[in-house]
Protein backbone atom coordinates (compact mmCIF):
# COMPACT_ATOMS: atom_id res chain seq x y z
CA UNK A 1 0.00 0.00 0.00
CA UNK A 2 1.73 3.15 -0.99
CA UNK A 3 2.13 5.98 1.72
CA UNK A 4 1.23 9.37 1.79
CA UNK A 5 4.06 12.50 2.41
CA UNK A 6 1.89 15.20 4.11
CA UNK A 7 3.33 18.45 2.67
CA UNK A 8 2.55 22.30 3.70
CA UNK A 9 0.52 24.62 1.95
CA UNK A 10 2.15 26.78 -0.28
CA UNK A 11 1.95 30.40 1.02
CA UNK A 12 -0.20 32.32 -0.91
CA UNK A 13 1.81 34.90 -2.53
CA UNK A 14 4.10 31.97 -4.37
CA UNK A 15 2.23 31.83 -7.13
CA UNK A 16 4.20 31.09 -10.40
CA UNK A 17 5.66 27.77 -11.57
CA UNK A 18 7.06 25.20 -9.09
CA UNK A 19 10.83 24.56 -10.13
CA UNK A 20 12.03 21.36 -8.67
CA UNK A 21 15.65 20.84 -8.10
CA UNK A 22 15.83 17.46 -9.33
CA UNK A 23 19.55 15.81 -8.41
CA UNK A 24 18.15 12.62 -8.87
CA UNK A 25 19.22 11.45 -5.44
CA UNK A 26 16.81 10.01 -2.51
CA UNK A 27 15.29 13.10 -1.35
CA UNK A 28 14.44 15.04 -4.41
CA UNK A 29 13.04 12.06 -6.29
CA UNK A 30 10.56 11.57 -3.69
CA UNK A 31 9.98 15.50 -3.54
CA UNK A 32 9.35 15.29 -7.80
CA UNK A 33 7.46 11.95 -7.19
CA UNK A 34 5.07 13.44 -4.94
CA UNK A 35 4.78 16.70 -6.57
CA UNK A 36 3.85 14.45 -9.95
CA UNK A 37 0.92 12.78 -8.13
CA UNK A 38 -0.52 15.99 -6.68
CA UNK A 39 -3.32 17.44 -9.29
CA UNK A 40 -3.13 20.99 -7.56
CA UNK A 41 0.67 21.36 -7.62
CA UNK A 42 1.20 19.89 -11.14
CA UNK A 43 -1.88 22.69 -12.38
CA UNK A 44 0.70 25.60 -11.45
CA UNK A 45 3.13 24.77 -14.07
CA UNK A 46 5.46 21.72 -12.26
CA UNK A 47 8.73 21.79 -13.54
CA UNK A 48 12.26 19.91 -12.78
CA UNK A 49 15.93 21.50 -13.46
CA UNK A 50 18.90 19.47 -13.25
CA UNK A 51 22.30 20.79 -12.54
CA UNK A 52 25.01 19.20 -14.34
CA UNK A 53 28.43 19.89 -12.53
CA UNK A 54 30.30 17.76 -14.61
CA UNK A 55 32.95 17.39 -11.75
CA UNK A 56 32.00 13.17 -11.33
CA UNK A 57 32.51 10.76 -13.13
CA UNK A 58 28.71 9.33 -13.23
CA UNK A 59 27.17 12.92 -14.20
CA UNK A 60 26.31 12.35 -17.43
CA UNK A 61 24.21 8.99 -16.46
CA UNK A 62 22.67 11.29 -13.30
CA UNK A 63 21.79 14.10 -16.07
CA UNK A 64 20.56 10.68 -18.32
CA UNK A 65 18.74 9.38 -15.28
CA UNK A 66 16.79 12.59 -14.71
CA UNK A 67 15.56 13.24 -17.63
CA UNK A 68 14.43 9.25 -18.69
CA UNK A 69 12.31 9.66 -14.98
CA UNK A 70 11.11 13.10 -15.92
CA UNK A 71 10.00 11.90 -19.01
CA UNK A 72 8.06 8.86 -16.98
CA UNK A 73 6.41 11.37 -15.07
CA UNK A 74 5.76 13.57 -17.93
CA UNK A 75 7.44 16.57 -15.97
CA UNK A 76 9.44 18.92 -18.27
CA UNK A 77 13.00 19.00 -17.46
CA UNK A 78 16.06 21.30 -17.74
CA UNK A 79 19.75 20.36 -17.79
CA UNK A 80 22.21 22.75 -16.89
CA UNK A 81 25.61 22.43 -17.18
CA UNK A 82 27.34 24.65 -15.07
CA UNK A 83 31.35 25.57 -14.18
CA UNK A 84 32.31 24.54 -11.17
CA UNK A 85 35.13 27.76 -9.91
CA UNK A 86 37.88 25.44 -8.65
CA UNK A 87 39.90 28.19 -7.22
CA UNK A 88 37.22 30.16 -5.17
CA UNK A 89 39.27 29.49 -2.07
CA UNK A 90 36.25 27.98 -0.17
CA UNK A 91 36.11 24.87 -1.46
CA UNK A 92 34.45 22.45 -3.76
CA UNK A 93 30.78 21.65 -2.24
CA UNK A 94 30.72 25.17 -1.43
CA UNK A 95 32.15 26.11 -5.11
CA UNK A 96 29.53 23.60 -6.75
CA UNK A 97 26.99 24.93 -4.32
CA UNK A 98 26.93 28.63 -5.51
CA UNK A 99 27.12 27.38 -9.32
CA UNK A 100 24.10 25.26 -8.23
CA UNK A 101 22.49 28.49 -6.88
CA UNK A 102 23.40 30.82 -9.77
CA UNK A 103 21.83 28.12 -12.14
CA UNK A 104 18.36 27.84 -10.40
CA UNK A 105 18.49 31.82 -9.46
CA UNK A 106 18.65 31.77 -14.04
CA UNK A 107 15.50 29.31 -14.21
CA UNK A 108 13.30 30.97 -12.45
CA UNK A 109 10.67 33.57 -13.63
CA UNK A 110 9.14 36.15 -11.41
CA UNK A 111 7.12 34.61 -8.88
CA UNK A 112 8.01 31.12 -9.56
CA UNK A 113 8.90 28.90 -6.50
CA UNK A 114 12.23 26.47 -6.65
CA UNK A 115 11.39 23.52 -4.43
CA UNK A 116 14.29 22.20 -2.75
CA UNK A 117 14.24 18.45 -0.75
CA UNK A 118 15.97 19.55 1.95
CA UNK A 119 15.08 17.54 5.01
CA UNK A 120 14.86 17.37 8.82
CA UNK A 121 18.01 15.45 9.11
CA UNK A 122 19.95 18.60 7.03
CA UNK A 123 18.63 20.82 9.02
CA UNK A 124 19.87 19.13 12.60
CA UNK A 125 23.33 18.98 10.48
CA UNK A 126 23.07 22.53 9.78
CA UNK A 127 22.42 23.47 13.16
CA UNK A 128 25.28 21.85 13.92
CA UNK A 129 27.43 23.42 11.92
CA UNK A 130 26.57 26.64 12.22
CA UNK A 131 27.56 26.28 15.81
CA UNK A 132 30.44 24.48 15.50
CA UNK A 133 31.26 28.47 13.15
CA UNK A 134 30.05 30.45 16.27
CA UNK A 135 27.08 31.64 14.15
CA UNK A 136 24.88 33.76 16.19
CA UNK A 137 21.11 33.62 15.93
CA UNK A 138 20.77 34.45 12.71
CA UNK A 139 23.00 31.50 11.43
CA UNK A 140 21.45 29.06 13.82
CA UNK A 141 18.22 29.80 12.62
CA UNK A 142 19.43 27.75 9.88
CA UNK A 143 17.63 26.79 6.52
CA UNK A 144 13.84 28.20 6.42
CA UNK A 145 11.29 26.84 4.75
CA UNK A 146 10.24 29.55 2.38
CA UNK A 147 12.49 32.91 2.04
CA UNK A 148 12.64 35.04 -1.45
CA UNK A 149 14.88 33.50 -3.49
CA UNK A 150 16.21 35.75 -7.02
CA UNK A 151 13.15 36.89 -8.65
CA UNK A 152 11.02 34.02 -6.64
CA UNK A 153 10.11 31.83 -3.63
CA UNK A 154 12.79 28.79 -2.37
CA UNK A 155 10.18 26.60 -0.47
CA UNK A 156 11.42 23.20 1.43
CA UNK A 157 8.17 21.51 1.96
CA UNK A 158 10.17 18.20 3.14
CA UNK A 159 12.09 20.36 6.21
CA UNK A 160 10.05 18.67 8.83
CA UNK A 161 10.47 15.17 7.67
CA UNK A 162 12.84 12.76 9.00
CA UNK A 163 15.04 11.08 6.00
CA UNK A 164 13.44 7.46 7.26
CA UNK A 165 10.10 8.90 6.32
CA UNK A 166 11.53 9.69 2.22
CA UNK A 167 13.36 6.66 2.44
CA UNK A 168 9.93 4.73 3.23
CA UNK A 169 7.85 6.31 0.42
CA UNK A 170 10.50 5.94 -2.12
CA UNK A 171 10.47 2.30 -1.18
CA UNK A 172 6.75 1.69 -1.09
CA UNK A 173 6.61 3.71 -4.36
CA UNK A 174 9.52 1.58 -6.18
CA UNK A 175 11.16 4.75 -6.72
CA UNK A 176 14.80 4.37 -8.21
CA UNK A 177 17.61 6.91 -7.78
CA UNK A 178 21.11 7.81 -7.50
CA UNK A 179 23.21 7.21 -4.37
CA UNK A 180 26.13 9.96 -4.68
CA UNK A 181 29.29 7.75 -4.04
CA UNK A 182 31.08 11.40 -2.51
CA UNK A 183 28.52 11.38 0.15
CA UNK A 184 30.07 8.53 1.60
CA UNK A 185 33.78 10.16 2.04
CA UNK A 186 34.33 12.33 5.41
CA UNK A 187 36.52 15.19 4.34
CA UNK A 188 33.56 17.58 3.87
CA UNK A 189 32.66 18.52 7.26
CA UNK A 190 28.70 17.90 6.78
CA UNK A 191 29.39 14.06 5.42
CA UNK A 192 31.42 13.86 8.98
CA UNK A 193 28.46 14.92 10.68
CA UNK A 194 26.28 13.11 8.70
CA UNK A 195 28.10 9.75 8.71
CA UNK A 196 29.91 10.04 12.09
CA UNK A 197 28.67 12.26 14.52
CA UNK A 198 24.96 12.14 13.93
CA UNK A 199 24.13 8.10 14.32
CA UNK A 200 26.32 8.42 17.63
CA UNK A 201 24.29 11.31 18.98
CA UNK A 202 21.39 9.42 18.07
CA UNK A 203 22.16 6.47 20.43
CA UNK A 204 22.23 9.02 23.26
CA UNK A 205 19.76 11.41 22.00
CA UNK A 206 16.90 9.28 20.08
CA UNK A 207 15.08 12.93 19.43
CA UNK A 208 18.52 14.94 18.70
CA UNK A 209 17.77 15.67 14.96
CA UNK A 210 14.27 16.89 16.70
CA UNK A 211 15.83 18.97 19.26
CA UNK A 212 18.33 20.90 16.92
CA UNK A 213 15.35 21.51 13.99
CA UNK A 214 13.31 22.99 17.11
CA UNK A 215 16.70 25.46 18.05
CA UNK A 216 16.55 26.53 14.06
CA UNK A 217 12.53 27.19 14.80
CA UNK A 218 13.15 29.09 18.05
CA UNK A 219 16.36 31.07 16.59
CA UNK A 220 14.77 32.10 13.68
CA UNK A 221 11.92 33.64 15.72
CA UNK A 222 14.67 35.23 17.92
CA UNK A 223 16.20 36.46 14.78
CA UNK A 224 13.48 37.86 13.81
CA UNK A 225 12.60 39.62 16.01
CA UNK A 226 15.94 41.37 16.27
CA UNK A 227 15.65 42.00 12.89
CA UNK A 228 12.70 44.00 13.59
CA UNK A 229 14.68 45.79 16.58
CA UNK A 230 17.51 46.52 13.81
CA UNK A 231 15.21 48.07 11.34
CA UNK A 232 13.50 50.44 13.50
CA UNK A 233 17.31 51.34 15.01
CA UNK A 234 18.36 51.79 11.16
CA UNK A 235 15.70 54.12 10.11
CA UNK A 236 16.62 56.98 13.35
CA UNK A 237 19.89 56.91 11.73
CA UNK A 238 18.90 57.02 8.00
CA UNK A 239 19.83 60.07 6.38
CA UNK A 240 18.25 60.87 2.48
CA UNK A 241 21.07 59.02 0.90
CA UNK A 242 20.40 55.36 1.99
CA UNK A 243 24.54 55.02 1.97
CA UNK A 244 25.12 57.52 4.49
CA UNK A 245 23.73 57.81 8.38
CA UNK A 246 24.38 59.35 10.89
CA UNK A 247 26.87 59.08 14.06
CA UNK A 248 24.74 60.53 16.64
CA UNK A 249 21.80 57.97 15.88
CA UNK A 250 24.62 54.88 16.09
CA UNK A 251 26.51 56.29 19.26
CA UNK A 252 23.30 56.07 21.00
CA UNK A 253 22.95 52.22 20.01
CA UNK A 254 24.18 49.77 22.96
CA UNK A 255 27.70 47.90 20.93
CA UNK A 256 25.83 44.76 20.06
CA UNK A 257 23.00 46.30 18.66
CA UNK A 258 25.01 48.90 16.46
CA UNK A 259 26.63 45.69 15.26
CA UNK A 260 23.79 44.12 13.68
CA UNK A 261 22.39 47.54 12.75
CA UNK A 262 25.80 47.82 10.93
CA UNK A 263 25.82 44.49 9.45
CA UNK A 264 22.02 45.02 8.00
CA UNK A 265 22.53 48.68 6.52
CA UNK A 266 25.43 46.72 4.78
CA UNK A 267 23.70 43.93 3.49
CA UNK A 268 20.99 46.40 2.47
CA UNK A 269 23.58 48.31 0.73
CA UNK A 270 24.34 44.94 -0.91
CA UNK A 271 27.57 45.90 -0.75
CA UNK A 272 30.35 43.04 0.80
CA UNK A 273 29.91 41.84 4.40
CA UNK A 274 31.85 44.12 6.87
CA UNK A 275 34.60 42.18 8.30
CA UNK A 276 35.19 42.83 12.08
CA UNK A 277 38.15 44.81 11.70
CA UNK A 278 35.57 46.99 10.47
CA UNK A 279 32.84 46.91 13.20
CA UNK A 280 36.12 47.45 15.92
CA UNK A 281 36.83 50.79 13.08
CA UNK A 282 33.47 51.83 13.86
CA UNK A 283 33.09 50.83 17.42
CA UNK A 284 36.28 52.84 18.53
CA UNK A 285 35.88 55.46 16.45
CA UNK A 286 32.37 55.83 17.78
CA UNK A 287 33.01 55.31 21.22
CA UNK A 288 36.23 57.59 22.10
CA UNK A 289 35.23 60.27 19.21
CA UNK A 290 38.82 61.56 18.19
CA UNK A 291 38.81 62.97 15.30
CA UNK A 292 42.47 61.99 14.83
CA UNK A 293 41.72 58.63 14.25
CA UNK A 294 41.44 57.56 10.22
CA UNK A 295 38.63 59.09 8.67
CA UNK A 296 38.46 55.70 6.20
CA UNK A 297 38.44 51.79 6.50
CA UNK A 298 38.57 50.04 3.51
CA UNK A 299 37.50 46.67 2.77
CA UNK A 300 37.24 44.44 -0.29
CA UNK A 301 37.27 47.72 -2.53
CA UNK A 302 34.75 49.30 -0.58
CA UNK A 303 35.15 52.02 1.97
CA UNK A 304 33.54 53.48 5.12
CA UNK A 305 34.20 57.57 5.50
CA UNK A 306 33.36 59.18 8.34
CA UNK A 307 32.80 62.89 7.96
CA UNK A 308 31.60 65.08 10.59
CA UNK A 309 28.38 63.69 12.05
CA UNK A 310 27.71 61.18 9.24
CA UNK A 311 29.24 57.90 8.18
CA UNK A 312 29.23 56.81 4.63
CA UNK A 313 29.57 53.13 2.86
CA UNK A 314 30.83 52.99 -1.07
CA UNK A 315 32.64 51.40 -3.68
CA UNK A 316 35.78 53.36 -3.43
CA UNK A 317 35.91 55.45 -7.07
CA UNK A 318 38.05 57.52 -8.44
CA UNK A 319 37.57 61.36 -8.05
CA UNK A 320 36.66 62.61 -11.39
CA UNK A 321 39.69 63.22 -13.60
CA UNK A 322 41.88 66.20 -13.06
CA UNK A 323 42.80 66.15 -16.99
CA UNK A 324 38.84 66.00 -17.70
CA UNK A 325 37.80 69.15 -19.72
CA UNK A 326 34.63 69.80 -22.21
CA UNK A 327 33.43 72.28 -24.15
CA UNK A 328 29.42 72.18 -22.95
CA UNK A 329 26.38 74.70 -24.30
CA UNK A 330 23.93 72.59 -22.34
CA UNK A 331 21.99 71.77 -25.30
CA UNK A 332 22.11 68.12 -24.70
CA UNK A 333 23.28 66.25 -21.31
CA UNK A 334 26.70 66.28 -20.60
CA UNK A 335 28.01 62.71 -19.94
CA UNK A 336 30.75 62.81 -17.09
CA UNK A 337 34.04 60.41 -17.36
CA UNK A 338 32.82 59.11 -13.94
CA UNK A 339 29.10 58.51 -14.58
CA UNK A 340 27.77 61.88 -13.39
CA UNK A 341 25.60 63.84 -15.46
CA UNK A 342 25.32 67.29 -16.16
CA UNK A 343 22.47 68.42 -18.18
CA UNK A 344 20.02 72.29 -18.28
CA UNK A 345 16.41 71.95 -18.23
CA UNK A 346 15.14 75.39 -20.58
CA UNK A 347 16.23 76.63 -23.19
CA UNK A 348 19.96 77.38 -24.21
CA UNK A 349 21.20 80.71 -25.83
CA UNK A 350 24.73 81.33 -27.56
CA UNK A 351 26.86 80.21 -24.36
CA UNK A 352 29.79 78.04 -24.48
CA UNK A 353 31.57 76.69 -21.34
CA UNK A 354 33.94 74.66 -19.78
CA UNK A 355 32.99 71.71 -17.34
CA UNK A 356 36.19 70.59 -15.85
CA UNK A 357 37.00 68.59 -12.66
CA UNK A 358 38.12 71.18 -9.44
CA UNK A 359 41.91 72.33 -9.35
CA UNK A 360 42.06 74.34 -6.39
CA UNK A 361 41.71 77.25 -5.31
CA UNK A 362 38.86 78.69 -6.97
CA UNK A 363 36.29 81.17 -6.11
CA UNK A 364 32.99 82.04 -6.36
CA UNK A 365 31.11 85.41 -6.41
CA UNK A 366 27.81 83.93 -4.62
CA UNK A 367 24.07 85.47 -5.53
CA UNK A 368 23.75 88.24 -3.05
CA UNK A 369 27.40 89.23 -2.42
CA UNK A 370 29.94 91.84 -3.71
CA UNK A 371 33.15 89.68 -3.25
CA UNK A 372 34.74 86.21 -4.42
CA UNK A 373 34.67 83.49 -1.69
CA UNK A 374 37.01 80.65 -1.95
CA UNK A 375 34.65 77.28 -3.26
CA UNK A 376 36.69 75.09 -0.82
CA UNK A 377 34.56 77.01 2.35
CA UNK A 378 31.93 77.86 0.36
CA UNK A 379 31.41 73.65 0.19
CA UNK A 380 32.47 73.40 3.44
CA UNK A 381 29.67 75.55 4.88
CA UNK A 382 27.17 74.11 2.47
CA UNK A 383 27.98 70.60 4.48
CA UNK A 384 29.18 69.07 1.17
CA UNK A 385 30.71 65.82 1.76
CA UNK A 386 34.38 65.03 0.87
CA UNK A 387 32.78 61.83 -1.43
CA UNK A 388 30.21 64.02 -3.12
CA UNK A 389 33.47 66.56 -3.55
CA UNK A 390 35.45 64.61 -5.07
CA UNK A 391 33.20 63.43 -8.19
CA UNK A 392 32.34 67.63 -8.13
CA UNK A 393 32.51 69.22 -11.79
CA UNK A 394 32.50 73.02 -12.10
CA UNK A 395 31.44 75.12 -14.42
CA UNK A 396 33.53 77.89 -15.97
CA UNK A 397 33.24 80.70 -18.40
CA UNK A 398 35.25 81.90 -21.52
CA UNK A 399 37.49 84.09 -18.77
CA UNK A 400 38.17 81.59 -16.16
CA UNK A 401 34.92 82.35 -14.01
CA UNK A 402 33.57 79.72 -12.44
CA UNK A 403 29.76 79.79 -12.57
CA UNK A 404 28.74 76.72 -10.98
CA UNK A 405 30.12 73.72 -8.74
CA UNK A 406 27.76 70.87 -9.70
CA UNK A 407 24.19 72.33 -9.06
CA UNK A 408 25.11 73.17 -5.64
CA UNK A 409 26.30 76.63 -5.83
CA UNK A 410 26.10 78.90 -8.47
CA UNK A 411 27.75 82.35 -9.68
CA UNK A 412 25.42 85.38 -9.14
CA UNK A 413 25.69 86.50 -12.57
CA UNK A 414 24.91 82.82 -14.07
CA UNK A 415 22.13 82.21 -11.29
CA UNK A 416 20.13 85.24 -12.59
CA UNK A 417 20.38 83.91 -16.14
CA UNK A 418 18.82 80.18 -14.56
CA UNK A 419 16.15 82.40 -12.68
CA UNK A 420 15.38 84.68 -15.82
CA UNK A 421 15.10 82.07 -18.47
CA UNK A 422 13.02 79.64 -16.16
CA UNK A 423 16.14 77.33 -16.00
CA UNK A 424 17.17 74.74 -14.35
CA UNK A 425 20.70 73.20 -13.89
CA UNK A 426 20.94 70.05 -12.66
CA UNK A 427 24.30 66.91 -11.90
CA UNK A 428 23.70 63.81 -10.75
CA UNK A 429 26.74 62.25 -9.40
CA UNK A 430 28.07 58.79 -10.31
CA UNK A 431 26.52 55.35 -8.44
CA UNK A 432 23.39 56.14 -6.30
CA UNK A 433 25.11 58.97 -4.24
CA UNK A 434 22.70 61.76 -3.38
CA UNK A 435 24.24 65.18 -3.27
CA UNK A 436 21.31 66.68 -0.37
CA UNK A 437 21.74 65.09 2.96
CA UNK A 438 19.58 65.90 5.68
CA UNK A 439 21.34 64.76 8.35
CA UNK A 440 22.03 68.03 10.84
CA UNK A 441 25.59 68.41 10.11
CA UNK A 442 28.17 69.28 13.16
N1 LIG B 1 22.68 18.75 -9.11
C1 LIG B 1 21.49 19.17 -8.66
N2 LIG B 1 20.53 19.51 -9.53
C2 LIG B 1 19.33 19.93 -9.11
N3 LIG B 1 18.99 20.05 -7.82
C3 LIG B 1 19.90 19.72 -6.90
C4 LIG B 1 21.21 19.27 -7.27
N4 LIG B 1 21.90 19.04 -6.14
C5 LIG B 1 21.07 19.33 -5.11
N5 LIG B 1 19.87 19.75 -5.56
C6 LIG B 1 18.69 20.15 -4.77
O1 LIG B 1 19.14 20.70 -3.53
C7 LIG B 1 18.69 19.88 -2.46
C8 LIG B 1 19.75 19.84 -1.39
O2 LIG B 1 20.88 19.18 -1.85
P1 LIG B 1 22.24 19.30 -1.09
O3 LIG B 1 22.03 19.03 0.35
O4 LIG B 1 23.27 18.52 -1.83
O5 LIG B 1 22.39 20.80 -1.42
P2 LIG B 1 23.07 22.06 -0.84
O6 LIG B 1 22.51 23.16 -1.68
O7 LIG B 1 24.53 21.81 -0.84
O8 LIG B 1 22.49 22.21 0.56
P3 LIG B 1 23.14 22.48 1.93
O9 LIG B 1 22.64 23.84 2.28
O10 LIG B 1 22.45 21.37 2.67
O11 LIG B 1 24.62 22.38 1.84
C9 LIG B 1 18.41 18.56 -3.10
O12 LIG B 1 17.50 17.80 -2.33
C10 LIG B 1 17.84 18.96 -4.41
O13 LIG B 1 16.49 19.39 -4.27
Amino acid sequence: MPIDMPLPDLPPDARGRLVVGYSGGLDSSVLLHVFAHTPALRARGLHAVHVHHGLQAGADDWAGHCVATCERLEVPCSVVRVNVARDSGEGPEAAARAARHAAFAAQLEPGDVLALAHHRDDQAETVLLRALRASGPDGLSAMRPLRPFASGWLWRPLLALPRAQLLAYAQAHGLEWIEDPSNAVDDADRNFLRNRVMPLLRTRWPHADVALSTVAALQAETSGLLAAGDDMALATARTRDPSVLRLDALRALPVARRTRVLRRWIAELELPPLPARAIDWCNADLDTGRADRAPCFDWAGHRLQRWRGLLQAAPIRAPLDADFTAQWNGAAPLQLPDGGRLWLDGATDDRMWTVRAREGGERICLPGRAHTHALKHVLQSLGVPPWIRAQLPVLVDGEGRVLAAGDLAFDAGFDAWLRDGDRRLYWSPPGDMHTVLDAPIA
